[in-house]
């Protein structure tokens, strides 16, 4: 291994919002198949990797005090597994500064170990190709290898098979955040129980969707924005549904819950109404907190060019 960098090492990554998500049947390993549109929005945490004599991993920001920094933090898990790949023995620390928000529906801690992957692997000079960062990522959990790519993508199985998806122009979203948060596993159990003995189809994404997203529609992608964990969120926390009425009522096109929630997010025909949009939320009360953002964006990439240090 030829260590390039004593320097600290930072990445930067984007939260995601599903925009669609299809969920099928559970299967015999207690996991959902999904077909789901991952999209990425310029909501960014960032990782920073330095040398040190153990391993540790601090977070700062929104939701720190909700982060684990025990061996269970995906940032931390993702780089010891990047050590172990690489044969090192050599320790991290690991600085986490989070905006994406806690168990909102965003991937954050998906994101956290995207990011690590691609700082410790600068930090380290590895030389392992994308496709091996891909597999470590898979590895990692169903979410982290979108947030490595970003950009806007079709995911399949449990949501680590990527296909590009083609989009026109930028998206301009407003997110409603709610600070309790949303177990993913109690989300996907209750969408289970409201289910009862229905039959359940095999997940397939929607060709009206992608059509929209290829031509750039904003107001065809709102109408085809689809969850099908809504109504299980919505069940499990009922003030998202009201979340969801204010915000249609204040001039969002479409509105959708990110993921397993409770994140809302609001779909506007562009950034003056999103400000707008943004403004009415946060007199309302209605939720916690507000933020805008736009995508698609790009995955986790390194905020220093190594190459200039
Ligand atoms: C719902 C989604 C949509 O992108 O994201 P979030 O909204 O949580 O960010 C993902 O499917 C979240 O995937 P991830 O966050 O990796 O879930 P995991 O920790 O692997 O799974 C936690 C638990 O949720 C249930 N689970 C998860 C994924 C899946 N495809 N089917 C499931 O039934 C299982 O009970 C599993 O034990
Ligand atoms: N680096 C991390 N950042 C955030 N949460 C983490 C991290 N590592 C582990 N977690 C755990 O993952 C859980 C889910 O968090 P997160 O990924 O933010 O939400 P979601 O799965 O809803 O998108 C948290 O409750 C937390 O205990």
């Amino acid at each position: 291994m030829e260590v390039t960098s004593t320097a600290p090492v930072t990445a930067r990554v984007p939260a995601k919002v599903n925009l669609e998500l299809r969920v099928g049947p559970l299967e015999d390993d207690g996991f959902h198949s999904l077909s789901t549109v991952f999209h990425a929005v310029d909501i960014h945490d960032e990782v920073s990797v330095r040398a040190a004599d153990q391993w540790s991993v601090t977070t700062t920001g929104v939701g720190e005090d909700l982060v684990p920094d025990d061996d269970t933090n995906l940032a931390l898990r993702a780089a010891r597994l990047l050590a172990t790949r690489v044969g090192t023995d050599d320790c991290l620390a690991i600085e986490v500064v989070k905006r994406i928000p806690v168990a909102g529906g965003m991937a954050g801690g998906s994101a956290d170990a995207a990011a690590a992957l691609v700082a410790v692997d600068a930090f380290w000079a590895t030389g392992f190709s994308p496709r091996e960062l891909q597999d470590m990522a898979a590895r990692l959990g169903s979410d982290v290898p979108f947030a490595l790519e970003g950009g806007t993508a079709l995911g399949s199985g449990r949501g680590e098979h990527l296909v590009p998806v083609l989009t026109r122009g930028t998206f301009n979203w407003v997110f409603a955040l709610h600070h309790e948060g949303l177990s993913t596993p109690a989300v996907y159990a209750e969408c289970d129980r409201l289910r009862g003995n229905r039959a359940v189809p095999e997940p397939a994404p929607n060709a009206a969707l992608m059509a929209a997203l290829r031509a750039g529609d904003v107001d065809a992608l709102a109408a085809n924005l689809y969850n099908d964990l809504q109504d299980a969120a919505c069940t499990l926390m009922p003030r998202l549904t009201e979340t969801m009425t204010t915000g249609l009522a204040s001039g969002a096109l479409g509105a959708i819950v990110s993921g397993s929630g409770p994140t809302v997010a609001f779909l506007c025909a562009d950034r003056t109404s999103a400000l707008d949009l943004m403004v009415t939320l946060s007199a309302s009360n209605i939720c916690d907190e507000v933020v805008s953002a736009s995508g698609p964006v790009h995955g986790a990439h390194l905020m220093h060019d190594l190459r200039r240090r």
